[in-house]
């Protein structure tokens, strides 16, 4: 039998989705912390297992590069691959959200400077609400926008509020619950089913 390429973000989310993937049984004896080696099998060779930059993961997906992959629903919603998602993994957890300063108006805005990682996510949302806005795509530190002057607010992920409450910042609105995902390659799914739904089912058991 061949094997499945499972592609994992290599940043925050790739320690959640390793312990998920041992929890299953599904061990990867060349993981370590610090390791900087991009492809790795597990140790009974069903699972090869690459890791990408998260906001990449679902090009490698659709294109069938790996033939499942676990990903931020934020990402899916930004990225709006062509691939199936099948399960709701359940770690990872965290919003998307817009937050600004309390002060401001934002209710009654009708147009806003919003900086966001998201440009996708935030047009579609203010394009629901009615508001004009001008995007400024930033890579992270984005709570920073606000703060100097450069955005009237942001849409960004909150986890603990933190970021959010140390730089003066309150949520304004919830635009989507985020947790991870499992993606799978549409053609892939159609030629192996079998593999593919029984590594589903091993995730499934020990989920929450
Ligand atoms: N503070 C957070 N708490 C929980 N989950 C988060 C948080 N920030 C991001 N995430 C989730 O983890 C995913 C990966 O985020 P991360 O910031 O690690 O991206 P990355 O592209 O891997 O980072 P890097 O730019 O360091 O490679 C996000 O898409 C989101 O679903
Ligand atoms: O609510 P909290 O628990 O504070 O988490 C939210 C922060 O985490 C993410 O940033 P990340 O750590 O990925 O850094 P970045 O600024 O480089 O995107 C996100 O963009 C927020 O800034």
């Amino acid at each position: 039998m061949s094997y499945l390429t499972l592609a994992i973000g290599s940043g925050r989310t790739a320690n959640k989705a390793m312990k998920l993937l041992s929890k299953a049984g599904i061990e990867f004896p060349d993981f370590h912390n610090n390791s900087r080696k991009l492809v790795i099998f597990d140790e009974k060779k069903r699972l090869k297992l690459i890791f990408v930059k998260a906001v990449d993961l679902p090009t490698y997906v659709e294109k069938g590069a790996a033939d499942v992959g676990i990903i931020g629903k934020d990402t899916i919603m930004e990225e709006r691959p062509d691939v199936y998602e099948l399960l709701d993994l359940d770690v990872s957890k965290c919003k998307v959200v817009v937050a600004g300063f309390a002060d401001r108006e934002y209710e009654t805005a009708k147009s806003l400077t919003v900086a966001s990682k998201y440009p996708e996510i935030t047009k579609a949302f203010f394009e629901e609400k009615g508001i004009r806005i001008e995007t400024i795509k930033l890579n992270g530190s984005i709570e920073l926008a606000p703060l100097i002057g450069m955005s009237d607010v942001i849409v960004d992920i909150v986890e603990t509020g933190t970021t959010l409450k140390q730089n003066g910042l309150i949520i304004l609105d919830e635009i989507a619950d985020v947790s991870a995902r499992l993606i799978v390659n549409k053609a892939s799914y159609a030629t192996k089913t079998n593999q593919i739904q029984q590594f589903i089912n091993e995730i499934k058991e020990v989920l929450e």
